[in-house]
């Protein structure tokens, strides 16, 4: 598609627009909570490294604290001066915006997709940049007290995946293409549990699990792909191991679900090998890094009800059996954290473009995801899934998506209008999903 035919980005240059929001209201709202993790950790760095450690803390403080004025009165985006190895491709696109555009990118001025990646970019250059804080996860203690508040549901859903998977439960093949539809709805609704939406604010599974009212959620599925997954697996299956990859979103509940879903897959012999990836940085509040991955199973094995422990008992069972591994390079994992399309992944990361085009299924986590694949532009609802992914097509893939910013696509004619008049932010509560799939 010419560049020329392509709608235009969102944007917080549109009053009014989500963008906008999250701009003014909402990004301030999270860096407003990091100052204050980063105020309350200048106590500790000092007794470890006395004067020069309350220094460096007050340091970072001072420099987060600027960060968020400048967002707030739409100072330019600046090059990117740590030593993180990504670093180049942040200033790449800083001088590639320049040259296009003539002038330096702005807080609002600049494409949402952009300037929200670019702030938790710079949040990490920060942080790493420091002598004494390098290595702190500045949303560790919002991802954990996420967990502690998901417990019930987490207790819940393991009971349900046990009861579902118990001997002799798997043998209809009909039963299993049921269970197989809930687990990925299970997934799917999981995505609700994300820190980034809720401004930092608590926004755990506090209730009990998605499992427990798939039926009342099935209406605000707006595109159901299911079916055409369920096929898909199958007709692999015949023929070869089942390789498939789930690009991880949040930590939490959320990542909860993907387990479960990871051990039904297994279970059921639909897969055979499920590859995880993780983000390489803290990013976008909630989203799981491979401590994150670690700390939550070392959390959980020691949860004795409902059976929680025994099932990550199984967990890294599968894990040692390679049916499941969590994807650790950088090389791999760092593209995940870029600003970029997933349609320019075969340039900018061709390696992972390369392993991703070997898998049998690939499912995407996520509004940010989502908004990656169809490229964060202000595309008609009706577009063509495929038609957005302009050309990001290495092997069959699946979103699993609920709503969270002002861009659907391939919906059928009259359903965004009904979802509107249902609800005037049907497309950034997370009430409204999608389960979009591109098979070739
Ligand atoms: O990818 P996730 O965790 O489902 O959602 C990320 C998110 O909360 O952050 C952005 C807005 O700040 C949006 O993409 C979305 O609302
Ligand atoms: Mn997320």
């Amino acid at each position: 598609m010419m560049d020329l035919d392509l709608p235009v980005p969102l944007s917080a240059s549109y009053k009014g627009t989500f963008a906008y929001g999250t701009v003014k209201d909402r990004i301030p709202k999270i860096l407003t909570k990091l100052v204050d993790t980063c105020h309350k950790q200048v106590k500790n760095v000092e007794e470890l490294h006395g004067k020069d450690g309350c220094v460096d803390a007050l340091s970072v403080v001072g420099k987060l604290s600027q960060l968020r004025s400048e967002i707030m009165t739409d100072k330019p985006l600046t090059y990117l001066d740590d030593t993180l190895p990504d670093v180049h491709i942040w200033n790449q696109r800083f001088d590639a915006y320049v040259k296009d555009k003539g002038q330096l990118p702005t807080w609002f001025t600049a494409p949402w997709l952009y300037i929200e990646c670019y702030m938790y970019r710079k949040i990490q250059g920060i942080i790493h940049k420091s002598k004494f804080m390098s290595n702190f996860d500045t949303f560790m203690d919002q991802k954990q007290r996420a967990l502690e508040q998901s417990l019930d549901a987490v207790r819940s859903l393991t009971k349900f995946l046990h009861d579902c998977t118990g001997a002799g439960k798997l043998n209809d093949c009909n039963h299993v293409k049921s269970l197989f539809s809930d687990f990925i709805q299970i997934s799917l609704w999981g995505n609700k549990c994300d820190l980034s939406i809720s401004g930092g604010e608590e926004n755990a599974q506090s209730t009990a699990g998605p499992h427990e009212n798939l039926q009342a959620l099935h209406k605000f599925v707006l595109v159901n792909g299911i079916d055409k997954m369920w096929k898909h697996l199958n007709t692999v299956q015949k023929n070869k191991q089942v390789h498939i990859d789930i690009i991880l979103d949040n930590a939490g509940f959320e990542l909860f679900t993907d387990l479960v879903l990871c051990e039904f897959l297994l279970k059921t012999k639909l897969v055979d090998s499920i590859r995880l990836h993780p983000k390489i940085m803290p990013w976008f509040v909630s989203d799981v890094t491979n401590s994150d991955f670690q700390w939550t199973l070392d959390r959980l094995e020691s949860e004795p009800l409902d059976g929680v422990a025994e099932f990550i008992g199984s967990l890294r069972e599968r894990i040692n059996d390679k049916q499941i591994q969590l994807e650790r390079s950088d090389a791999m994992t760092m593209f995940w954290s870029f600003p970029d399309a997933f349609c320019r992944m075969q340039k900018s990361s061709p390696q992972l473009y390369n392993y991703l085009s070997k898998s049998d299924l690939i499912i995407f986590k996520g509004d940010l995801n989502y908004r990656k694949l169809v490229g964060d532009l202000d595309w008609p609802h009706e577009t063509p899934f495929a038609t957005t992914l302009r050309g990001f097509t290495p092997a069959p893939l699946c979103a699993l998506r609920t709503s969270k910013a002002n861009v659907m696509v391939g919906l059928e004619p009259g359903q965004a209008e009904r979802a509107e008049s249902e609800d005037e932010n049907w497309m950034v509560a997370g009430k409204y999903a999608v389960i979009q799939t591109w098979m070739p």
